[in-house]
């Protein structure tokens, strides 16, 4: 996926400019930054998750597998599905466990009858890491899980139709270090299927999950690299003094 030029702006107030990035292919890039430089709205940029803000204007140019995702024709329900989301809050729907894994399959008819459907479930719910967790409690509702395996849920549900990205929006901030753990250890397995982009605040997580680092700063990209890079060795004075916690 590719970022060209991307400006964001609520009303006449500037929150992204001129942003060029890549979201690779088997990799994971965090996005890091001191509140309000403009991180989830440019996470939000690249499955149109702004459209739903109605003084959100972006420009620029942003292409999955080539496709212009703001084109006219682009079908924003697809879009999402092939750019799926995770939010900081685990969201999933009232419904039961295998309810929020089959929805997205069974809405963009991805699987042809019951037991193919069934076998998304339990593909995506092991890929989630949550398999073995609810194998035995499917019918229960996804909103009595923990914490840590609604959130996994929710990384399952986005699984489940299949996307080529998942975006990552400080996952882990509304979970307890052990249910942190498990999704930094997911983010490792799923990596080799899924280009990943995660927006964190916790710098040894970004250090921990990502290969690629981008940092922003009042809605500029100031550097971007391989993470070993960005934190042993930041070109920028701006990158050096955030990440040694001298602002932010
Ligand atoms: N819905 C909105 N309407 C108006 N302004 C917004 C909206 N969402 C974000 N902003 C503004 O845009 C700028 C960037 O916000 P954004 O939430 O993208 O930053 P962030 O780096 O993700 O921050 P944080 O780390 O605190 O979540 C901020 O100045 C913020 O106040």
């Amino acid at each position: 996926m590719t970022a060209r030029d991307v400006c964001v702006a609520y009303g006449d107030k500037t929150a992204i400019d001129h942003v060029s990035i890549d979201i690779e292919q088997d990799r994971v890039i965090a996005f890091i930054g001191p509140s309000g430089c403009g991180k989830s709205t440019f996470l939000r940029t690249l499955n149109r998750m702004n459209d739903t803000i109605a003084s959100a204007r972006v420009a620029g140019d942003i292409r999955l597998d080539g496709q212009d995702i703001y084109a006219p024709e682009m079908d924003v329900v697809q879009l999402r599905a092939r750019v799926g989301m995770v939010f900081q809050k685990p969201n999933p729907f009232p419904k039961s466990i295998y309810e929020n894994v089959a929805y997205g399959p069974r809405i963009h008819g991805l699987a042809r009858g019951k037991a193919e459907l069934e076998a998304t479930v339990e593909r995506s719910l092991t890929r989630a890491g949550l398999w073995n967790e609810v194998k035995d409690r499917l019918s229960d509702s996804g909103t009595a899980l923990s914490g840590g395996q609604q959130q996994r849920l929710c990384i399952a549900r986005a699984i489940a139709v299949d996307p080529e990205v998942i975006l990552m929006d400080e996952p882990c901030s509304a979970l307890d270090p052990i249910a942190t753990a498990k999704i930094e250890e997911l983010i490792h397995e799923l990596r080799g299927r899924y280009a990943i982009a995660i927006v964190t605040h916790n710098m040894q997580q970004a250090a921990r999950v990502s290969q690629r680092t981008a940092f922003f700063h009042l809605g500029t990209l100031v550097e971007y690299g391989a993470t070993s890079d960005i934190f042993t060795n930041p070109r920028q004075e701006r990158t050096k003094d955030y990440i040694t916690g001298r602002y932010g």
